[in-house]
């Protein structure tokens, strides 16, 4: 097999690695061994039910083999459970286990996995290190990069949470030989918008390269075409984030498509996936920023376009109305003195930058209606 490495540095305290490659519990359980996490005695495995049946067990194995205390806390998969039960549920029984500060936590999953497990670890005895082993597509683009943790609320998504980095980050590209499609191209949703916020090379690539993206999991046929797309994502995600960890504004450009996307999650009850929800957040973003005079009609034509392509449904299920959408805008963390904000694209790989200085802007209520119905 052939491995590959990719250092990303960051300037936040102490930086760390992303390493892309095929296979890697291996290579995991060496740096663990040459002291990747420091005065660390136990080691808790966090995944979810489904990933656990194909990878969990193999390396609970392979950390016990090289002589770690671990034990593997599965939680059921899907993004129900990412709430705050959850989080009280694994911190009980690790506690119960005599887990304390000694102690690190393995994020063995997707999204939902690495966001709940990050939480525990930034609060557990006040902060315990964890590592991002990532299995989705989508983990591999965005959720294990960059250190936003977060738990789901009835109110709306990722409203109770920390910034808190992981130690290091590995995308195992042969895990997604097993990631069903639907799954897989949740994850093409948030690398469309990475190519929309930062860079037209890559929009391009994606244009001309959709079909093979769309078949190169299944086996690892194409490693080379995985490959590129996960390491672009981690390039353009932590170029942001290493500028502005905090999101004090800059980062809000990596929430692209969340201000629409993140409601609609939320109202379908978890239906919809994430990048499924966000592909219509992307549209709807395009739109208004068509309508203010920001992104000509053929640049929104041509995102429109790359989603359909990647086979999104870009409309809002029936039984979400237009103006529970709108409302639930409101429950979104850009929101400032009671005006809803989106970020938005100047054009394909670029965006606004407002006259205030701030990469978020209020937008009318008008706007977003008219953009939610021409969709
Ligand atoms: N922190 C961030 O910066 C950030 C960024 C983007 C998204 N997110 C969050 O990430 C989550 C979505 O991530 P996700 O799509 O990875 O979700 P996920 O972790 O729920 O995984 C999706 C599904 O795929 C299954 N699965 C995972 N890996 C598999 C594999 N290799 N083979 C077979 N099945 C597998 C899981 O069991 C699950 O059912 C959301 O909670 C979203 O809010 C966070
Ligand atoms: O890393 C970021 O910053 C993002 O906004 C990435 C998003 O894709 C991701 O879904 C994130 O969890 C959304 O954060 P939120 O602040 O809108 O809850
Ligand atoms: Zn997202």
């Amino acid at each position: 097999m052939t491995q590959f490495h990719v250092e990303l540095k960051r300037v936040v305290d102490d930086s760390y690695n992303i390493e892309i490659g095929r296979q890697l519990f291996p290579k995991l359980v060496e740096d663990i061994n040459h002291g990747l996490i420091k005065n660390v005695n136990r080691l808790a495995i966090l995944s979810d039910s489904v990933v656990s049946k194909f990878y969990g067990d193999k390396l609970l194995h392979l950390l016990k083999e090289a002589g770690y205390d671990c034990h593997l806390f599965t939680v059921p998969n899907g993004e129900k459970t990412k709430n705050r039960e959850t989080k009280t549920d694994i911190e009980d029984q690790m506690l119960a286990l005599g887990y304390g500060r000694d102690s690190a936590i393995i994020a063995l999953g997707g999204g939902m996995i690495s966001d709940l497990s990050g939480f525990i670890a930034s609060t557990f005895c006040r902060g315990i290190p964890y590592i991002n082993y990532s299995t989705t597509l989508l983990s591999a683009a965005d959720a294990s990069v960059g250190g936003k943790t977060a738990v789901n609320t009835p109110v709306a998504t990722n409203l109770i949470g920390t910034f808190y980095q992981p130690t290091k980050v590995y995308i195992d590209l042969d895990t997604w030989q097993t990631l069903p499609l639907r799954e897989f191209r949740s994850g093409l949703a948030e690398t469309i918008k990475h190519a929309c916020l930062a860079d037209s090379d890559f929009f391009s690539f994606l244009e001309t390269h959709m079909e093979d993206i769309l078949t190169s999991n299944e086996l690892i046929l194409n490693a080379n075409v995985c490959s590129h797309v996960a390491y672009k994502n981690c390039d353009i995600k932590f170029h942001v984030v290493e500028k502005d960890e905090k999101e004090s504004n800059l980062r809000q450009i990596l929430n692209l498509g969340h201000t629409a996307g993140r409601a609609l999650e939320a109202l379908s009850g978890y239906t919809l996936l994430h990048g499924e929800a966000i592909a219509v957040g992307l549209v709807i973003q395009a739109k208004i920023a068509n309508q203010l005079g920001l992104l000509e009609a053929k640049e929104t034509v041509r995102v429109y376009d790359l989603l359909k392509k990647a086979g999104f449904n870009l409309t809002i299920p029936e039984n979400i109305t237009p103006d529970a959408l709108v409302k639930k805008m409101y429950t979104d963390k850009k929101v400032r003195n009671g005006q809803i904000r989106f970020v938005l694209m100047s054009k394909i790989g670029q965006m606004k930058q407002f006259d205030d200085g701030s990469y978020s802007v209020p937008v009318s209520e008008d706007l977003i209606y008219q953009a939610i119905q021409s969709l």
